[in-house]
């Protein structure tokens, strides 16, 4: 029996479904913990197939290959260097579990499987797992570790068996989405979880973007005392070796870095930067496109899309109307300028025009409405989507969350895209992030220090310019009022009683609750975007789009 284990965390960023380059990961990260003089190298949740893998887990190849490079990853600990604890899925007796194996002395010294699958917010563990029996502790070299598996500790159930069938200290590999200020829940947790058994924890997470999830990393080891004896970064990869030792008390871990974990907006912004990044890159563009129009939501996004990917892989368009003013056009250009991306002014009268004249006889010369309106924005719509065609830019899409709220943005014109960054920011967190920006370039971003948003974007009254005069608060109520309704009902389910009770007109309660309701379909067909809220649209919250209900209080 040992008293010292010196144990390599791999904060790292799989690709889910990449199981052969997960591997090389994997094996790179062994390689790199054998040269620190590591005897244990721990990974993630599912980190063999990336997370979370949904229903590929169903399939029998994808459970195949995991196996397979599970495996292969065994055969490698022949080497007599470290041993790994490896997240993968794993088949017995027919059931699939989210697991995780031992791997040492170049063979699969045991498996454990997770026994509290999530099934709310994002997560539908029980649609792809069997849940596991209550786990007991792995051997390694003598050492009984507890090894829950992320859910585990959120309740204290799995800890405490695990105390009870003598672990000595708990490694816990995770995929724990980030959430704005979800840092603190998770800490609070492992601490009432060292708290009631009195053993050291590490909690492990992964890094990267993943469909519409990132994860921040921010993986920390607390002590039996509660101290923290170590805090990774986040956003970032990094594999760091903690130093056991076990003494009359147990085993401590001895004190490491301790990486600042900024808060607040610095979060927000770098959640957005790796969200789309990592859409980006992991399926494959090269570059992106966006509609740049002098609004502040088309600014935000392209001083996202150059901090994930660099000046040199966005393109902006502007795509001028009649209606749009020549301080737009100034605006647009300025902003370009100081995020030094490519810039084109493609006028859409010509196109727009024409659509009109084609449907003149159909229209049987009915006045001009919202049509009109929407056929701008769906020429625009379509000139992004030619470009992305022909040079192969994904289109970047603009909506915040507010306007995708309460359906205020055209199908298939402006919704046009492949990937929107501020999908779950409102409005007013859009003028948040916009400030913050021009003052701070947060750390791993790629664009320009300074001011990169023009003043007179962040000032002016937001418009969509698609008529004369037209601004959003002719169809909306203020945005800190719309934002506070939106809030309630979206992140809250407040009642609409409740919500007046805040101080807000109960008519205008009840015209945002229909609009909210009635945009359900437009939220059906909307890209994907970044989760930073508690309650994103889509996974998050799942509404009918055929619904009657409307709150009677
Ligand atoms: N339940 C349902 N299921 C399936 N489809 C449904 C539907 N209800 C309506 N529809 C369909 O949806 C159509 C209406 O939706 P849509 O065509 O999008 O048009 P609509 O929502 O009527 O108008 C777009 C709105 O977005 C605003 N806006 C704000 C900011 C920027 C921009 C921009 O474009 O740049 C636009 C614009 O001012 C206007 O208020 C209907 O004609 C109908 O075909
Ligand atoms: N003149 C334009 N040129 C290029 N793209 C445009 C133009 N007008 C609109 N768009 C695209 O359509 C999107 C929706 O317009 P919207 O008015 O909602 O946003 P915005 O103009 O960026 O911000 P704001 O709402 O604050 O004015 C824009 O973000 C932009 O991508
Ligand atoms: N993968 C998981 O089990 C994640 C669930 C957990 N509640 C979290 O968000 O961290």
């Amino acid at each position: 029996m040992t008293d010292r284990l010196d144990i390599a965390l791999a904060q790292l960023n799989p690709t889910v479904g990449a199981i052969d380059a997960n591997l090389a990961k994997a094996r790179e990260a062994r390689a790199r913990a054998a040269e620190m003089g590591a005897d244990l190298v721990l990974f993630t949740e599912l980190f063999m197939t990336g997370y979370p893998p949904e229903d590929l887990v169903l399939k029998s190849a994808f459970q195949r290959s995991a196996r397979e490079a599970v495996e292969a990853l065994a055969a490698d600990t022949a080497d007599g260097g470290p041993g790994v604890i490896m997240g993968t899925p794993w088949v017995e007796n027919g059931e699939v579990y989210n697991a995780i194996a031992l791997l040492d002395g170049g063979r699969v010294e045991t498996v454990r499987y997770k026994y509290d699958l999530p099934n709310y917010g994002v997560f539908d563990e029980k649609r792809v797992f069997a849940a596991g029996p209550a786990p007991g502790p792995v051997n390694f070299r003598g050492v009984r570790i507890g090894v829950p598996i992320c859910e585990d500790v959120w309740t204290d159930e799995v800890c405490e068996c695990l105390e009870e069938t003598a672990a000595e200290f708990f490694l816990v590999p995770n995929g724990s989405p980030y959430e704005k200020d979800k840092t603190d829940v998770r800490l609070n947790l492992v601490v009432a979880r060292v708290t009631e058994t009195g053993l050291p924890m590490v909690y492990l997470n992964q890094v990267g973007g993943q469909d519409e999830l990132v994860f921040d990393g921010s993986s920390f080891v607390l002590n039996a005392d509660r101290s923290l004896a170590l805090q990774m970064p986040a956003w970032e990869e990094q594999i760091v070796l903690t130093r056991w030792r076990r003494g009359e008390e147990g085993w401590l871990c001895e004190p490491g870095e301790k990486a600042l974990i900024g808060n607040g907006m610095e979060s927000v912004y770098r959640a957005c930067v790796l969200g789309l990044r990592d859409y980006v890159n992991k399926n494959g563009f090269a570059s992106v496109v966006l509609g740049l129009s002098g609004g502040i939501d088309s600014a935000i996004c392209a001083a996202l899309s150059v901090d994930a990917l660099g000046a040199d892989r966005v393109r902006c368009v502007m795509l001028p109307y009649k209606y749009t003013a020549s301080s737009s056009l100034d605006d647009a250009e300025a902003c370009a300028a100081a995020l030094g991306v490519d810039y084109d002014v493609v006028p859409i009268a010509e196109a727009v025009e024409g659509f009109s004249a084609v449907m003149k006889s159909t229209f049987d010369d009915l006045p001009a409405d919202i049509t009109e309106e929407n056929i701008q924005s769906r020429v625009r719509g379509t000139a992004l989507m030619a470009i992305s065609n022909k040079f192969g830019p994904m289109v970047v899409t603009t909506g915040n969350k507010s306007e995708v709220s309460v359906g205020y943005a055209t199908l298939y014109g402006d919704m046009n895209g492949g990937f929107n960054p501020i999908k779950d920011l409102y409005k007013t967190q859009v003028y948040a992030l916009a400030r913050y920006r021009n003052q701070t370039r947060p750390s791993g971003c790629l664009g320009p220090e300074g001011r990169v948003i023009p003043e007179n974007i962040i000032t002016k009254a937001p418009s969509a310019e698609l008529r004369e005069d037209q601004t959003d608060q002719d169809s909306l109520p203020p945005y800190d009022i719309l934002d506070d309704i939106l809030e309630c009902l979206v992140e809250h389910e407040m009642s609409v009683s409740d919500i007046v009770a805040r101080g807000h007109d109960r008519d205008l309660v009840k015209k945002v609750e229909r609009l909210l309701y009635i945009a359900e379909y437009k939220r059906r067909q909307a890209a994907p975007g970044v989760k930073i809220t508690s309650r994103m649209f889509g996974r998050d919250r799942r509404y009918p789009i055929t619904n009657h209900f409307r709150d009677r209080d």
